[in-house]
């Protein structure tokens, strides 16, 4: 996949690292999918990877908005009672929320190296909550996070509302977003780091169209597969994962 070349300017001056959480450090989009599945179902419908692309990443109003204006259903079901029609259904799953592979292993390394971290999700408070339940202590290393509900985040991704925001609340923020690596799953979420002037490396589905993968910086199968040397960060040490 893409690799950064090696006339890029910005290599070497990585200081920062954001994390995108659902579909990039935890296992959560699969969760969204079956839900929507199921209620397009009703409609004889089918939730396809063009729709999922539109709405990941996206605040949870957001994405409601397109799944019923796309599948045109919004004179059936409107976002509100979409919103509240799979709040039972996902309450249910998110406790069972898993890491993504690699997540607890870079998020380590990063850490230990002394490069600071935080969280820039989509996710509202009460849904990050049920998602990380189980993953208390590793998203504890994170130094802060942002959440899609924080009076901060005027409009989710695409917007750069909530990676600037991120970068601010930074020791010494705010922070350069030239230094700032953003990981990212979601085309949404590459194109608010984009915007916010930051490096995006994507780690997207491989059912998502490789037409969303000219936007970000790099483009990696999994987290993995990162390689500190490539943004002239110095090696990791190696760490349980
Ligand atoms: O990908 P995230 O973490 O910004 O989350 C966004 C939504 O909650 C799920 O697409
Ligand atoms: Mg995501």
């Amino acid at each position: 996949m893409a690799n950064p070349t090696s006339s890029d300017s910005r290599k070497g001056s990585i200081t920062h690292v954001i994390f995108d959480m659902d579909g990039l450090l935890l296992d959560t989009e699969k969760f969204y999918t079956e839900v929507q599945e199921i209620i397009l179902a009703r409609y004889n419908k089918t939730f396809d990877w063009s729709l999922k692309a539109k709405m990941m990443g996206k605040k949870a109003i957001e994405a409601a908005h397109v799944f019923v204006e796309e599948t045109g259903i919004s004179d059936s079901l409107t976002a509100e009672d979409f919103l509240t029609e799979r709040e039972d259904m996902l309450r249910s799953l998110f406790p069972t929320s898993e890491l993504m592979p690699g997540a607890s292993c870079l998020i380590r390394q990063l850490h230990m190296n002394g490069i600071p971290i935080c969280l820039a999700t989509g996710s509202h408070r009460r849904h990050f909550e049920l998602k990380t339940q189980r993953h208390g202590e590793l998203f504890s290393l994170m130094h802060h996070v942002v959440l899609g509900d924080d009076p901060e985040v005027k409009q989710g991704k695409p917007s750069p509302d909530i990676f600037l925001a991120a970068a601010k609340r930074f020791e010494g923020g705010p922070i350069d977003p030239q230094n700032i690596i953003v990981f990212e799953d979601a085309p949404s979420g590459v194109c608010a780091a984009k915007s916010a002037g930051m490096i995006a490396v994507m780690v997207p589905d491989p059912r998502l169209d490789s037409s969303f993968h000219g936007a970000a910086d790099q483009v990696l199968s999994s987290l993995l597969d990162f390689n500190p040397s490539d943004w002239g960060l110095p090696p990791f040490e190696k760490v349980a994962s």
